[in-house]
């Protein structure tokens, strides 16, 4: 357990590791866990797994307000941008082709990220995820839907919450120039293209989640307590089922 928890510390922020670590309503890996669930070696998991997506444009406050999500309710979270980013640093297979879709602030393919998600996610003793910055694209939403449904009988297909970010764009800009964390894609240039890349990809997948009736939007201008102040009510609605 300890060795599974270690692992996680490069991608996974402090305080999820020590919410993680000390939470004894162990959720086991969703994979593994119904595979020897098949085989009659482990009993079910007592918690259905809830799962949020967090989307928003760059610079947004998504990674801002996933981190107060966390300290309130005890959500994990799973930055996609982030699990890239790591892939990046320890220089995998696929490092060089994430840098340079990054760089140009691009989409990378669905199996590479997908796969990163779900390893965390098999990895976690938390049944409640945070998956910020994902699905970006329609293709990020299907390939995710897919591994969902292999799963189905556990957890259904659909995330229970989507979070929508809705703020201005010069907002945004500004706010990722101001950054100063060091990304290669906090740049004038990058940051146009992502805005593109925004519009074109991502916002048809939030559309695809207000028509289901899955959508919360958060006007994402103000202070980051301001704006958490609406995005707690929707946390708080569901924490009694959800645990
Ligand atoms: N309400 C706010 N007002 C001003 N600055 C903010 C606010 N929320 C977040 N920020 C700052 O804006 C920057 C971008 O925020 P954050 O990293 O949370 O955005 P993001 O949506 O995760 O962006 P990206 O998609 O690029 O990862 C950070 O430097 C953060 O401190
Ligand atoms: N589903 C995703 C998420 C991210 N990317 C790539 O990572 C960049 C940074 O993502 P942040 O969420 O940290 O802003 C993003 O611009 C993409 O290049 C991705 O491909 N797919
Ligand atoms: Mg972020």
């Amino acid at each position: 357990m300890w060795r599974r928890v270690a692992s996680l510390s490069s991608s996974v922020s402090s305080s999820f590791l020590a919410q993680t670590a000390s939470r004894l309503n162990t959720w086991e890996s969703l994979t593994t866990g119904i595979a020897q669930q098949a085989k009659g070696v482990i009993a079910p998991k007592e918690k259905t797994p809830f799962i949020t997506f967090v989307l928003g444009g760059p610079g947004s406050g998504k990674g801002t307000q996933c981190i107060k999500i966390v300290e309130t309710f005890g959500f994990a979270h799973l930055s996609a941008g982030d699990l890239l980013r790591r892939e990046i640093a320890s220089k995998s297979a696929d490092g060089a082709m994430i840098l340079n879709t990054i760089k140009e602030g691009k989409i990378v393919p669905s199996q590479v990220t997908v796969k990163l998600i779900q390893k965390e996610m098999e990895l976690s003793y938390n049944h409640k995820f945070l998956i910020d910055g994902f699905p970006r694209t329609e293709e990020n939403r299907v390939s995710f839907e897919r591994i969902l449904s292999e799963w189905q009988s556990q957890i259904g297909v659909e995330p229970n919450v989507v979070l929508f970010f809705d703020c201005p764009e010069e907002e945004m800009v500004k706010r990722v120039l101001n950054r100063n964390e060091g990304r290669v894609d906090d740049n004038l240039e990058t940051i146009k293209k992502r805005l593109t890349v925004f519009q074109a990809l991502s916002l048809p997948v939030i559309n695809y989640y207000s028509e289901k009736g899955k959508l919360y939007t958060i006007k994402a201008i103000g202070t980051e307590d301001e704006i958490f102040e609406q995005v707690r009510p929707i946390f708080a609605a569901f924490e009694q089922t959800v645990g």
